[in-house]
């Protein structure tokens, strides 16, 4: 067994190499052998995963050490190819995707975690989105948002704030400052959203989030039925609701209760079209990637990950 790791040493502004350092020593004293690449830009993850998997063809197994944005790269990098299999230690600010397989947050147990599933071969395959908007194309591992949402995990990401509380164990906080500032700010418009050939406009739609994890935002359970191995999204759209029972979304939705909302419809499916009339931005696991019209379809099947669930 051969383990390649690929580090984002700026995640978590940077406290991802502490966790590294961690991981490294359980990895030595497993005497397992292993090769680490760091990333220095956005995109590398993506890069080094699909260099390593063009120069074997034996199954490999990369381990992305950073947060969502990383192991999304990772993943982009491994779903063309059918040797590379999917493990992960979390080490980001949200971390939503590992949330998702209720992983440990601790480096080290995350890696005892990772030794178990390995040793039980307890590797699955499991879903992943994939987009067109402006003619690019990418892929989502959590979920991609349109609207409201979008505009606060950009603006989040962006912030010097989030860096600074990053700091002091309190990078979260800055997602409830954007919320509050969009809040009093954010114009709902009209979304129309197509799945699976069904059309449906929604005159004063907040946001439209297609998931295929339950998790966003650092914890919040936007989406509590979607399993990345069912084969199709949930959509979570909310429209024509006041702003302050935008807030109250927000309270409920770390343990989704929101779902209960009559504001909150939920559509389910396997592809998904958002014609984006207001060009609201659009973010894919919190990376924003345009303003335009949105094609989305599941990858079912499309990575072999490493989670004793
Ligand atoms: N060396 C680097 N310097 C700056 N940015 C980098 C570097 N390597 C990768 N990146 C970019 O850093 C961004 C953030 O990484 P990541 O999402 O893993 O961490 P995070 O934001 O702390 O965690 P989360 O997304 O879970 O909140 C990604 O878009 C990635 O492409």
């Amino acid at each position: 067994m051969n383990l390649y790791f690929i580090v984002n040493p700026a995640a978590k502004n940077g406290q991802s190499m502490k966790i590294w350092k961690k991981i490294e020593q359980s990895v030595k004293s497993n005497q397992i052998p292993f090769e680490v690449y760091f990333t220095k830009q956005r995109g590398d993850g993506k890069t080094i995963a699909r260099s390593i998997l063009e120069n074997t063809n034996n199954p490999v197994t990369i381990v992305p050490v950073g947060g969502d944005g990383t192991v999304n790269e990772v993943v982009d990098g491994i779903h063309p190819f059918n040797h590379g299999i999917l493990g992960f230690i979390p080490a980001g600010s949200g971390n939503d995707f590992s949330r998702g397989f209720s992983l440990p947050n601790h480096p080290k147990q995350a890696f005892q975690r990772l030794l178990l599933s390995i040793k039980n071969h307890s590797e699955k395959k499991y879903d992943i989105g994939q987009f067109t908007i402006d003619q690019k194309k990418g892929i989502f591992i959590n979920n991609l948002g349109c609207g409201f949402d979008a505009q606060i995990a950009i603006h989040a990401n962006q912030s010097k704030l989030k860096q600074r509380l990053n700091r002091i164990f309190l990078g979260k906080l800055v997602y409830v400052f954007y919320l509050i500032k969009e809040l009093l700010t954010f114009q709902p418009s009209k979304l129309t959203i197509q799945v699976d050939g069904n059309t449906t406009a929604f005159d004063k739609a907040w946001f439209a989030t297609v998931c295929n994890h339950p998790f966003f935002g650092g914890g919040m359970k936007i989406s509590p039925a979607s399993k990345p191995d069912d084969g199709q999204f949930e959509v979570i759209v909310v429209h024509n609701i006041s702003r302050m029972k935008v807030l109250s979304v927000f309270l409920t939705v770390f343990w989704g209760g929101h779902t209960k909302m009559k504001e909150v419809s939920i559509l389910k499916g396997k592809k998904v079209t958002i014609l984006n009339e207001a060009s609201f931005p659009v973010h894919a696991d919190g990376e924003e990637i345009g303003k335009s019209t949105i094609a989305i379809s599941i990858h079912s099947e499309a990575v072999s990950i490493l989670v004793n669930e």
